[in-house]
């Protein structure tokens, strides 16, 4: 089947075009056809960007106020003649599509219909800054492809196995009640498939595994997988809770932010801007959010930024240890996302006085892992491997739209994890 994936953002509609089958999840061989973004919604020099494999990547600026004409431009551009992949719109089989924010409504991928819709419209309270776009999205795809079906994948739904004493804050219960505020984890499709893979990268079962992953690229965050489910991790209520990102200030005392408000007389949308957009490696370093431009400053002498990367990698150590005590055991630690696939200095650092632990890492297979290539990274005695695997959230989505419509998705729900209502 020929999957069209859609992940729509405040001002991008990334997509892809993603020939799966059941059989060819089972022996991974589901193939990319086309790739690409309209980037810079809203703004007079929007553009669309397509690539396919083999052929120069295609551009091209236009201005695309919204994020159904956006959705419109990538449909045109998959049937171009010239340089587009299908000679048809027909060809496209099934949509699937990210949605960040599913609440505790959805705890495995569904077909969307028009309550499941009015469901996800009544998560966007939880994810203001996420959920609106990719519903714009997926109205926009079902209005402009109404005859065939749309699936969604959210990032909580993976975590959804989580025991409610992970879940569930120290503030008062009716806040979870009445208004659902819990801890829901994000990244849930990328932990999910890193895991899988560092099972098959292994030679083992998933079953037998425990697995800390670590998904570090723009968002950063990190689950302990316990034999498949995850059973804790790092992103809460929203995606700002846990480790230092490109511009989140994770993990911090609550008590800090009625304190600065005041001394600072900042407005409500002042602070969450503050707390989403200002901080992070970008607030700490002053030079960039963008790990590859903090580590030269950093190599430069730039202290702040060298204070920055070991804030970063210092939290993941934490993280590390607090979910090997959570799982009650290490098997493999997994690095993905733009830094943990790309940036070996950040692993090593982050992985630094862990050999008590069992982690014995290999510099120089540390060192020469390729691109998108899933790498172990341990020395062969390590008790606890160490593997770098590149993520594909796109083709998780067009899995789960293959299985949804095959009738063969999994919940991930634990019976006996709920908290008490
Ligand atoms: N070679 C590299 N070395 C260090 N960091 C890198 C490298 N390549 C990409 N990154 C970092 O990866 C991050 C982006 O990760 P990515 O997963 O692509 O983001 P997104 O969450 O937007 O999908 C940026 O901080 C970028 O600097
Ligand atoms: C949920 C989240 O943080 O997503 P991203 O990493 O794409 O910002
Ligand atoms: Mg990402």
């Amino acid at each position: 089947m020929k999957i069209l994936v859609l992940n729509c953002g405040s001002s991008s509609v990334k997509f892809q075009v993603i020939e799966t089958s059941l059989e060819a999840i089972e022996h991974n061989t589901d193939q990319t056809l086309a790739r690409g973004a309209v980037e810079k919604i809203g703004l007079p020099d929007s553009r669309l960007v397509l690539q396919v494999a083999d052929r120069k990547p295609y551009q091209e600026i236009c201005e695309i106020l919204e994020h159904r004409a956006a959705v419109e431009k990538v449909l045109k551009v998959l049937v171009h003649p010239e340089h587009g992949v299908l000679t048809d719109i027909s060809q496209i089989e099934a949509v699937g599509h990210r949605v960040v924010h599913g609440g505790e409504k959805f705890a495995s991928s569904v077909l969307v219909t028009d309550e499941v819709e009015a469901m996800i419209e009544e998560c966007v309270v939880l994810a203001p800054l996420h959920n609106p776009h990719n519903l714009r999205g997926l109205r926009a795809a079902r209005a402009l492809l109404p005859n065939v079906p749309h699936v969604a994948v959210f990032d909580t739904a993976y975590h959804q196995s989580m025991p409610s004493r992970a879940f569930i804050y120290g503030l008062p219960y009716e806040l979870y009640t009445r208004h659902g505020i819990r801890r829901y984890g994000f990244h849930g499709t990328s932990h999910r498939y890193v895991a899988i893979r560092t099972a098959a990268l292994l030679g083992k079962p998933l079953e037998t595994l425990k697995i800390v992953t670590c998904h570090l690229g723009n968002g950063c965050s990190m689950a302990a997988i316990d034999r498949g489910r995850s059973i804790d991790t790092s992103m809460g209520f929203t995606p700002l809770e846990g480790l230092l990102m490109g511009t989140r200030c994770g993990d911090l005392d609550p008590a800090i932010l009625p304190w600065v408000q005041a001394v600072e007389e900042l407005s409500l949308s002042q602070l969450n801007a503050m707390l989403n957009k200002h901080s992070g490696l970008y607030g700490i370093s002053g030079v960039s959010s963008d790990m590859r431009e903090v580590l030269a400053a950093a190599e430069a002498g730039n202290r702040r930024a060298q204070l920055a990367v070991e804030i970063f990698c210092y939290r993941i150590r934490k993280y590390i240890g607090a979910y090997a005590a959570a799982l009650g055991g290490l098997d493999a630690v997994t690095f993905t996302g733009g830094i943990g696939e790309n940036a070996p200095a950040i692993r090593a650092q982050s992985l630094q006085g862990l050999e008590f632990l069992g982690i014995k890492l290999d510099p120089t297979a540390n060192m020469a892992v390729k691109p998108q290539t899933p790498s172990l990274i341990s020395q062969k005695e390590s008790p606890v491997a160490v593997a770098v695997i590149p993520t594909n959230e796109e083709r998780v989505i067009a899995r789960d739209t293959v299985r949804v419509l095959a009738g063969v998705m999994p919940s991930f729900a634990v019976p006996g994890n709920e908290a008490p209502r």
